[in-house]
């Protein structure tokens, strides 16, 4: 048998037809469902009479629109919001899909939701109508975005129509430096690739650091992903994503986790696996970085200064010079002296318990320098095992708010949003313009590099503060 990659194997284990033409039948495992690429999905479905085909394989929960302060269970004041949490509510009774609404502990992001409730699992395809679906394949599953035309062929079928992608390995070798995280990683892989860099590829990230990592450091590498133009991104599940499974509400048990086991156990790429493309990055090379422009790809280490437009070449000059009169920057300012507003710690990127934790850890027994700060955790239950540790005290002490899960100020669908010249520093993985509020200006960083910006009122090397 040919070698393959780890992309192949579970491919070839999902083909339910294919085409001449490459044109694929896929078979899908799991479908994740948000309140804002469905609406429409539903309606086709109930226009033509039909019913979800795999309901047990369907999981929603509304987070984008959702309020995070306390009492929003009551009710959403504005109304294209309303509308979509509505809608999910009805959509998910009528059509007798699992469901986890506000009022539900474990609701929260989508894509931090599914991994925790252990619908994903190793070796599965999971979509979902919605861009950072890409982190599930932290789990060695084939995860990645549909549109809602899709959302919709999904639910009726359970299966979608794909072509498949080039194979590409990101190896991050050796070990990382102290204070540098999953997310400097991700970040780096995006400034060295750029964003249209694993464009027609699906990504497996794989070496030493990326080995070492948590089965939460490694959902924050594949989340972003999609943010250096990747299809998906996978690392293959070791030990740690095993014992991470094992006991979830929704992973299989006795006699069917041995038989999961069997199928996850071979979920690796060959030694031999052919790989239409390469990137190799040292570990020991990564610095705690930020972003400087309004691309995920205009990613610096903190050590350095704000770029010249015409250190550039070709389109990314005009692109870079824009970005700076956007963010309010001039070339040659040492980064770590912008001074920030705002401090948002969340979203499916950097809301999970190790990234409080980490944030936690910089902030103990200190007091923020900058006008507002929120933590809105990634699920209720990290919400709850913050509080739980003492985690949530801290922030409170320090002087943040402490909210309830949602994406929020990820991308501002909410109230919680930056206004126009509003300097956030954020854990989340979009910095275009208007992201997180009309005129709010993006640095996107690790947890640990945010929270020291909040302490300190200013971009911050994370590492002179541990
Ligand atoms: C609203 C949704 C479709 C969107 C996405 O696809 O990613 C959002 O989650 C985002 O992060 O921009
Ligand atoms: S947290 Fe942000 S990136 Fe993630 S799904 Fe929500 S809006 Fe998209």
């Amino acid at each position: 048998m040919s070698p393959k990659t780890l992309y192949d194997k579970i491919w070839d284990a999902h083909v339910a037809h294919e085409a001449d033409d490459g044109t694929t039948l896929l078979y899908i495992d799991r479908h994740l469902v948000h309140e804002v690429t469905s609406p429409q999905a539903f309606e086709g479905l109930r226009m033509a009479g039909r019913t979800v085909r795999a309901p047990d394989k369907t999981i929603a929960v509304p987070d984008h629109n959702v309020p995070t302060t306390e009492g929003r269970e009551k009710g959403i004041e504005n109304e294209e919001s309303r509308i979509q949490v509505e809608a999910l509510d009805k959509n998910a009774k009528d059509f007798g899909i699992h469901y986890y609404p506000v009022s539900d502990v474990r609701q929260g992001i989508v894509h931090i939701v599914g991994p925790e409730q252990g619908w994903t699992l190793p070796g599965m395809t999971v979509v979902c109508g919605d861009s950072h679906t890409a982190t599930h394949g932290a789990f060695g599953a084939l995860a990645h975005g549909i549109g809602t035309s899709e959302v919709e062929h999904v639910l009726a079928t359970q299966t979608l129509i794909q072509k498949k992608s080039k194979n590409m390995k990101v190896e991050i070798t050796g070990k990382l430096a102290p204070g540098v995280t999953a997310k400097d990683i991700t970040l780096s892989v995006i400034g060295a690739t750029g964003t249209a860099g694993g464009t027609g590829y699906v990504i497996e990230y794989c070496g030493e650091a990326i080995r070492d990592l948590s089965m939460e450091g490694r959902m924050t590498v594949c989340n972003m992903a999609i943010e250096g133009g990747a299809r998906a991104g996978l690392i293959a599940p070791d030990e740690k994503t095993f014992a991470y499974v094992k006991g979830r509400p929704h992973a299989p048990k006795g006699a069917q986790w041995e038989a999961a086991m069997d199928w996850w156990k071979t979920l690796y790429s060959d030694d031999d696996a052919q790989w239409d493309k390469v990137v190799t990055i040292k570990g020991e090379d990564i610095a705690p970085v930020v972003t400087w422009g309004t691309s995920p790809e205009d990613v610096l280490p903190i050590t350095a200064s704000v770029p010249a437009p015409d250190s550039f070449k070709g389109g990314k000059v005009d692109a870079a010079k824009r970005a700076l009169d956007y963010m309010g920057l001039s070339a040659g300012t040492p980064l770590n002296e912008i001074a920030i507003d705002t401090v948002f710690i969340g979203s499916c990127t950097n809301g999970r318990i190790e990234d409080l934790r980490a944030a936690a850890e910089i902030l103990k027994g200190k007091k923020i320098a900058v006008k507002r700060a929120m933590v809105v955790p990634g699920s209720g239950l990290v919400r709850a095992q913050a509080e739980e540790e003492g985690l949530a005290d801290i922030f409170k002490e320090a002087g943040f708010e402490w909210r309830m899960a949602g994406c929020s100020m990820c991308l501002a669908m909410n109230p919680d949003q930056l206004s126009p010249g509003e300097r956030c520093a954020a854990t989340s993985n979009r910095n275009f313009e208007g992201r997180q509020g009309r005129g709010g200006r993006t640095h996107l960083m690790s947890p640990a590099m945010a929270a020291a910006a909040a302490v300190t009122g200013h971009l911050t090397d994370v590492r002179d503060m541990m």
